[in-house]
């Protein structure tokens, strides 16, 4: 199973994400540099979390308009699947990849804890491995995690299944309407979330529960 990982100035969570993809896969993911202009043949690309550009104008425009957002979005129109964590869920959402804004938390604060996240469609290639309506741990660190759709754009995501992880019990960190913690594209390959999942894969994280993510994604069987 091969993957890519997307590198931006900026990206602080990118290690994570390799050592993780690395850990579950068993073979180190191949990086890509925001000028690239191809990514090689892999079964999933990884944009992952941090401060691309510094957050500034909003978090993810510029990293949106690189070179390499260009190559994924071709990527993504193949079928190969995408999941963008925290501010690769924003710049996905810049590129259009997917739908609806990411705003400033509600409480205008940074937040960095564990919430939980309830499973809301595990018929998707990323979530397979959990049930529908499990409820995970998962840790949160943004300031602009703050989902919003318009009431048509949101009735079609809701009503096609698009939502993919919710804020559990009262949990939600940020205001996102229907406490939407992560989404999927209409065709299905592409998924971004606030939470980071990549950091509670194994006993050293003090939890396993996002394994499951990327076990999903890469094909590989449900563990035991
Ligand atoms: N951990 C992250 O990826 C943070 C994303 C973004 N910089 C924010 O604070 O909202």
């Amino acid at each position: 199973m091969k993957s890519a990982v997307v590198l931006l100035p900026g990206l602080n969570r990118d290690r994570d994400m390799i050592a993780a993809l690395t850990k579950i896969s068993g073979t180190a993911p191949v990086t890509v540099w925001q000028t690239d202009t191809e990514i090689p043949d892999v079964d999933l690309i990884a944009i992952p979390g941090g401060f691309s550009f510094g957050d500034y104008l909003r978090c993810g425009a510029i990293a949106a308009r690189m070179p390499v957002m260009r190559a994924v979005a071709e990527k993504a129109a193949k079928g190969v699947q995408v999941v963008g964590v925290c501010n690769g869920f924003q710049i996905l959402v810049e590129a259009g990849l997917l739908p609806g804004a990411l705003m400033r938390n509600a409480s205008l604060k940074f937040v960095c804890r564990e919430v939980k996240l309830e499973i809301a469609n595990a018929n998707t290639a990323f979530t397979r491995n959990y049930a529908a309506g499990q409820i995970i741990r998962c840790p949160v660190a943004h300031h602009d995690g703050n989902y919003f759709a318009d009431p048509e754009t949101l009735a079609r995501i809701e009503g096609e299944g698009q939502v993919v992880v919710r804020y559990a019990e009262g949990t939600n960190p940020n205001g996102s309407i229907n406490d939407i913690a992560g989404i999927i594209n209409d065709k299905g390959n592409v998924l971004g979330l606030m939470p980071h999942p990549e950091n509670l894969i194994e006993a050293a994280h003090g939890g396993d529960d996002g394994r499951a993510l990327f076990e999903s994604a890469l094909g590989l069987p449900k563990a035991a």
